[in-house]
């Protein structure tokens, strides 16, 4: 990239970077051969013309978006494949994925759900029948869960399983509308297995909700088997190339082994076997959670890319009067904007990293039949994905705004970013919903510690904040981080005080909860955003990189604290001793902190080392041209292959002559 022939604004930024920008895309990639893999990889991707397409596919219609979507999706299958047993390397193919698809993969549950399921929920047996046909593609599945009627309350799902112990088979059926499969991604016109998740009735009891794998589609035709409604569910906001679909059962019949029998089992009389814990049919949803959190990172990392090299090429106003219009990133409101997006991206990179070690730890907890850490868990994971996707959304947004009437082309990408990085406050658990599981976990903790009891590590706080909630403010980044805790301990108590409330007013505990609910969900953001400062933090002092490059990533983190104790300063107000001098300290300490990184800005997303070909934006290029760049994708729209749209004649001329009369 760096012969390439720049904007001469990216040019004078990337000289006055302080920090060695290849030591931060090595420490984000997990060292330097790491970074050399990456590119090797995404090299041998994008060199490949059959994945790049002629016509930006806005212009497509719905059904070629989508087809030329499932033929990217299988060359680029073809070519990892080719390219795994060449290098013995597992790539990322979520990142490149944003390259070759702009929008998402039809086999992206196929990849991200199907195949975790079966691993994640199967038997050694049924893993052994149906791993390596997931894995190599001979068959293609997802992830069937959700319906007309119910996402959220999954234990309210309708489609039956029903089993028939004389032929030792399940019997599938969708008997309402609201029972329909509603949302799967793949499942439109992609895929020929899913993983059914159905309500289990044996003798006409029922069992609660099970993973079942079910064949759809007949392998060779692709014909819907006989007994299978399925469809496409339409155009959406963003996801149009991940095909969702709908699906329902009539007397469907697939065999006993078809239950994915890692937790509970159904045998052959129709006896059921209960697992350890029936929370673990949830396995599947915990982990994607886990990993929304890395895809949040990603999401924000190429808003920011496309936002902050914008801004330093686009030059705007005048900050005085006699001085030359200036580059936008030289207004203090822009860096307000944009610098908080570099910080995040880098708080929930390193908090997707802690996260994902608590989840192999537990995983590996649970092969030995421990179960103790799983609520800590699943509370953490929810609160985790539904503040950074809530977040990433709103960071996506802030800087597709910040980008003018520029940002609203879909040409700069931004609108498609939105669209993606917006999906994920909704899908694997609705933002409020698993804020609310969290808050349940909560008000637990609080209760063990008003007992005395020892608490986990992630909510020990709480009984640290009730053996003294009178700590003097400190306006350190430890401070802060206390600070957060506080806010959370104290949120804590209130809500669950006015649970207490309700329940002497004569509510029993659930009318109570529901009344306390968005003091809950509150107590439970605050949480999560507790979590993230202190391990933000706390990854980023125990990081080991050159002085230069240790500054500037401790003072993304401390912006990132910072910016956050002042969008919440009410809250610390009441929940802590802050005072507002030290507020008025912290408004100047923001101030500083942006100063300090405007120098670097280019150089950090630089650093994030997203290609062109990944980025897919006029604004946002490593050469920063703009200007010509967007000219060039206008005049690619079919409106400007003719000089005179055949509407002039049919409609325009006609109205005009009618007027003369
Ligand atoms: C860089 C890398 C990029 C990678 C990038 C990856 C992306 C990879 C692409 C994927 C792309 C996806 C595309 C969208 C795919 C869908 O969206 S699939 C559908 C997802 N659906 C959902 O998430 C539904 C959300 N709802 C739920 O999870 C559950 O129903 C709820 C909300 C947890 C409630 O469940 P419930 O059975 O009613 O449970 P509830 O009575 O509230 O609680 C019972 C107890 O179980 C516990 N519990 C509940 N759930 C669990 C759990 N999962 N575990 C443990 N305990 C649990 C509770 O804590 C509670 O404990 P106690 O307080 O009683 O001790
Ligand atoms: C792009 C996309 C892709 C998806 N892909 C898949 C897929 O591949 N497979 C699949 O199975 N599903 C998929 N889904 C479905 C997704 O998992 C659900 O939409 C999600 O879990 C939310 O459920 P819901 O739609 O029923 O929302 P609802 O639960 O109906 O939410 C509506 C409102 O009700 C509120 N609400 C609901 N319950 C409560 C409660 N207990 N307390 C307080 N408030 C509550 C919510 O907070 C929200 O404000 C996808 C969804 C999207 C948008």
């Amino acid at each position: 990239m760096a012969n390439v022939k720049c904007n001469p604004d990216l040019v004078r930024e990337r000289a006055k970077c302080s920090f060695d920008v290849n030591e931060l895309i090595h420490l984000i990639d997990g060292g330097e051969n790491a970074t050399k893999e990456k590119r090797h990889f995404e090299e041998t991707i994008f060199s490949v013309k059959e994945l790049q397409d002629a016509v930006p596919e806005e212009y497509l219609s719905h059904k070629d978006r989508y087809e030329n979507a499932v033929r990217k999706a299988t060359i680029l299958r073809d070519v990892c494949r080719e390219y795994m047993k060449k290098y013995n390397y597992k790539p990322n193919r979520f990142r490149v994925g944003h390259g070759v698809f702009k929008d998402v993969s039809p086999f992206l549950l196929h990849d991200g759900m199907f195949v975790a399921t079966i691993i994640g929920q199967g038997t050694p047996e049924q893993q052994a029948e149906w791993l390596p046909k997931a894995e190599n593609m001979q068959i293609i599945g997802t992830y069937a869960q959700t319906e007309l009627g119910h996402g959220s309350f999954i234990r309210g799902l309708e489609t039956r399983a029903t089993y028939d112990p004389k032929t030792e088979e399940f019997i599938l059926n969708n008997a309402t509308l609201s029972s329909f499969k509603w949302w799967p991604g793949g499942l439109g016109s992609t895929v020929n297995h899913c993983i059914v998740v159905a309500q289990l009735f044996i003798n006409g009891k029922s069992y609660g909700i099970q993973p079942f794998i079910v064949q759809i589609r007949d392998l060779n035709t692709h014909k819907p088997l006989p007994g299978v409604k399925v469809g496409e569910i339409g155009p959406k906001m963003g996801f149009q190339t991940a095909n969702n679909g709908f699906l329902g059962f009539e007397n469907f019949r697939i065999p006993r082994m078809n239950m994915l029998m890692k937790n509970a089992q159904v045998l052959k009389d129709g006896t059921f076997v209960k697992g350890m814990n029936e929370k673990l049919t949830y396995g599947t949803m915990v982990m994607v959670r886990v990993g929304i959190v890395g895809d949040c990172s990603l999401n924000t990392s190429l808003a920011a890319t496309i936002a902050v090299r914008y801004s330093a090429v686009r030059h705007q106003s005048k900050i005085k009067a006699k001085e030359p219009e200036v580059q936008i990133l030289d207004y203090v409101t822009q860096q307000h904007k944009l610098f908080i997006a570099i910080a995040s991206s880098h708080v929930f990179r390193n908090v997707y990293s802690w996260l994902s070690k608590s989840y192999l730890n537990v995983m590996k907890d649970l092969a030995q039949g421990k179960q103790d850490h799983l609520p800590e868990l699943h509370a953490t994971a929810c609160c985790l994905k539904a503040v950074c996707s809530r977040d990433a959304g709103s960071v996506v947004e802030e800087c597709r705004l910040a980008c003018g009437g520029h940002g609203y082309m879909t040409s700069s990408n931004l609108p498609l970013v939105y669209g993606f990085t917006i999906a994920t406050v909704t899908y694997e658990g609705e933002q409020t919903v698993l804020l609310l599981q969290t808050a349940r976990y909560l008000v637990k903790a609080w209760l063990a510690a008003l007992q005395g009891k020892v608490l986990a590590p992630s909510v020990s706080y709480l009984s640290d904040w009730l053996k003294n909630d009178n700590v003097r403010w400190q306006n350190t980044p430890e401070g802060i981080v206390k600070g957060f805790q506080h806010v959370a301990a104290g949120k804590v108590k209130a809500a669950y005080d006015t649970i207490q409330k309700y329940i002497k007013l004569g509510k029993d505990y659930e009318d109570a909860w529901n009344l306390a609910s968005v003091q809950l969900m509150k107590a439970s953001e605050a949480h999560s955003r507790s979590i993230l400062c202190e391990v933000s933090w706390g990854e980023v002092i125990r990081t080991s990189a050159s002085p230069n490059l240790l500054q500037v990533l401790k003072q993304l983190a401390q912006l990132y604290l910072v910016y956050w104790t002042l969008e919440t300063s009410g809250d610390f107000l009441v929940y802590s001793n802050i005072s507002k001098d030290d507020i008025a300290i912290l408004r100047e300490k923001y101030e500083e902190l942006l100063a300090a990184i405007r120098p670097n800005a280019v150089g950090l997303v630089d650093a994030f080392d997203l290609r062109d070909e990944i980025l897919h934006s006029t604004l946002g290029s490593y050469d920063g041209r703009v200007y010509e760049r967007l000219m060039e994708e206008a005049l690619k729209s079919p409106l400007n292959q003719e000089s005179v749209n055949a509407s002039f004649h049919k409609y325009l001329k006609p109205l005009m002559e009618k007027a003369k009369l």
